[in-house]
């Protein structure tokens, strides 16, 4: 059971309110995880009276939870920590309506959710400390991106630290929220196994691929400034990538742990220049079919430039330049509009150094993140009958099966609870969100001046051939 605290969400009517945080609070609420003393408000400039806000959070609430979890009477008991406060964040005076309308803190927990545009980041924090309402016990959450390049979130880490000390911020990567991204730890740096392969020498190369059937829905016009790079390689796969390559932290805790996937986000070889023809591939759906539907080009989605040029698709070669990976690729995929969802990390271990049978194939550990939860090591075995014959085999860990009687908790339930308890481990300290940044801006700066045209891949398909040379080139192949 959690402490009690006031939440406020600002955004509270967009997009990731009511799919992502009203939902999670829901189930928290649901799974009595939640103190009787967590009081909800939501935020946002559109007039709304209380009702009509419950009606709208209601009804997307319902939608996003499955239907054996929505039961009326318990979303009419959630809903009596929640609240809604029409305001508009760029304006100082209203903190000081805000802050008449909160009454006195004494003491009590308040969480700062700004689930809004980042260039809004700066107002908040700045108009809740002239409102007196940034005192110790206040923490603010931050959504990525954290900016669009190393100079702005600069600018937003400084700004947010004039307000906030680093142990109140928390910079969320709901990646660092999933079952299995933690499970990804235990498998590590709880099984003696692991530790003496887990490095050049044994291990081929690295693959992590997130890819998504769905296309930009209706965030167009967020989505056509950011692209697949901003929006989901800077921050969800370079932390995946952090989780794979970090050294074993010295204790399970926030300095600990971000100190080392910190040390990891350092150690990437920089692809500068002209290196981004030869290491990274960017492409653009055009319009293709995804389960038996049509689906438009990108160009044609609502409030994108119909001659843009983001990518939605991003594929990368990074190497991490230090003892334990010296030579190893990592290859990075992403995008939107691909044949299905599905999230992986596939690590290819080296082939025996002299193979005695006609049909050995190398050994690899799957670790599927989405839609199902699981761990598998493809080894190699002998085909019953007559002769060597020898067939791939998987060692399969079915964490839905395994833990059947416990209901998967989505990320953002996690993190929540998390930010409530004030565990920071699994958030984005201020240097490796600059580190991933001062990573990706020369990529982005070589694709400005060298690589301004995505490759074109028909929505339903697996991406531009381009992503597929990027690892023939060393006689690999994406694994599927
Ligand atoms: N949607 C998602 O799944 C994810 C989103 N994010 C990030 O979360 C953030 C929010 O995204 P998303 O929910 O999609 O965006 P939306 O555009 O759907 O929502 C933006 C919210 O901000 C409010 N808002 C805008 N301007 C102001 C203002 N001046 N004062 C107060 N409120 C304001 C809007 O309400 P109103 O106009 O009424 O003021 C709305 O509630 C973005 O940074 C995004 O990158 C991150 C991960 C996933
Ligand atoms: O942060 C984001 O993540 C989602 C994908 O999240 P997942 O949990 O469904 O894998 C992505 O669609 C969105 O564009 C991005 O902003």
């Amino acid at each position: 059971m959690s402490t009690s605290c006031d939440m406020l969400v600002f955004g509270g009517t967009g997009d990731l309110a009511l799919h992502k945080l009203i939902p999670a609070l829901y189930h928290l609420h649901r799974d009595k995880r939640l103190n009787d003393g967590v009081r909800i408000l939501a935020l946002a400039r559109q007039e709304l009276d209380r009702d009509a806000y419950l009606a709208l959070a209601e009804r997307h609430c319902r939608a996003q939870v499955a239907q054996a979890d929505f039961q009326p009477e318990t979303w009419l008991d959630f809903a009596q920590r929640l609240d809604y406060f029409t305001l508009d964040a760029t304006q100082r005076g209203e903190f000081v309506r805000l802050a008449h309308h909160l009454g006195q803190q004494d003491g009590r927990i308040r969480v700062y959710y700004l689930a809004t545009a980042p260039r809004l980041f700066r107002d908040i924090a700045s108009h809740l400390e002239s409102a007196g309402l940034a005192g110790q016990a206040s923490r603010i959450v931050l959504e990525k991106p954290i900016g669009h390049s190393l100079d702005s979130a600069l600018e937003i880490n400084e700004a947010i630290g004039e307000v906030f000390a680093e142990s109140r911020i928390y910079r969320i990567d709901h990646y660092l929220g999933k079952e299995t991204v933690q499970n990804l730890m235990a498998l590590r740096f709880a099984n003696a196994l692991f530790e003496p392969i887990w490095r050049a020498g044994h291990i081929e190369h690295v693959q992590i691929s997130v890819s998504e059937t769905l296309g930009v829905e209706n965030r167009g016009g967020y989505y056509d400034h950011a692209g697949a790079m901003r929006d989901m390689l800077q921050n969800h796969l370079l932390q995946l990538l952090c989780l794979v390559a970090m050294e074993a932290p010295v204790r399970f805790d926030a300095k600990s742990v971000r100190g080392e996937k910190v040390k990891v986000l350092e150690a990437l070889k920089p692809i500068t220049g002209m290196d981004v023809m030869d290491k990274t591939v960017r492409g653009q759906y055009t319009a293709g079919r995804i389960g038996g539907h049509d689906v438009p080009a990108y160009y044609f989605e609502k409030n994108v430039d119909n001659d843009s040029d983001t990518e939605t698709f991003v594929a990368v070669q990074a190497g991490v330049d230090n003892w334990r990976w010296a030579g190893v690729p990592f290859y990075l995929r992403t995008g939107k509009r691909l044949a299905k969802k599905s999230s992986e990390i596939v690590v290819t271990f080296k082939p025996v150094p002299h193979m005695l049978f006609q049909n050995g194939q190398v050994n690899r550990l799957v670790i599927r993140l989405q839609p199902e939860e699981s761990i598998s090591l493809q080894l190699m075995a002998k085909a019953p009958g007559k002769g060597m014959q020898l067939e791939p085999v998987e060692l399969d860990l079915n964490l839905a099966q395994a833990f059947r009687q416990t209901r998967r908790w989505e990320a953002y339930e996690r993190l929540l609870l998390d930010v409530i308890e004030g565990d920071s481990t699994l958030f984005m300290r201020r240097d490796e969100v600059e580190a991933a940044w001062r990573w990706v801006d020369p990529i982005l700066k070589g694709w400005q001046e060298h690589y301004r045209k995505p490759r074109p891949y028909p929505a339903g398909s697996d991406g531009p051939e381009q992503a597929h040379q990027l690892l023939e080139r060393k006689g690999f192949r994406w694994w599927q």
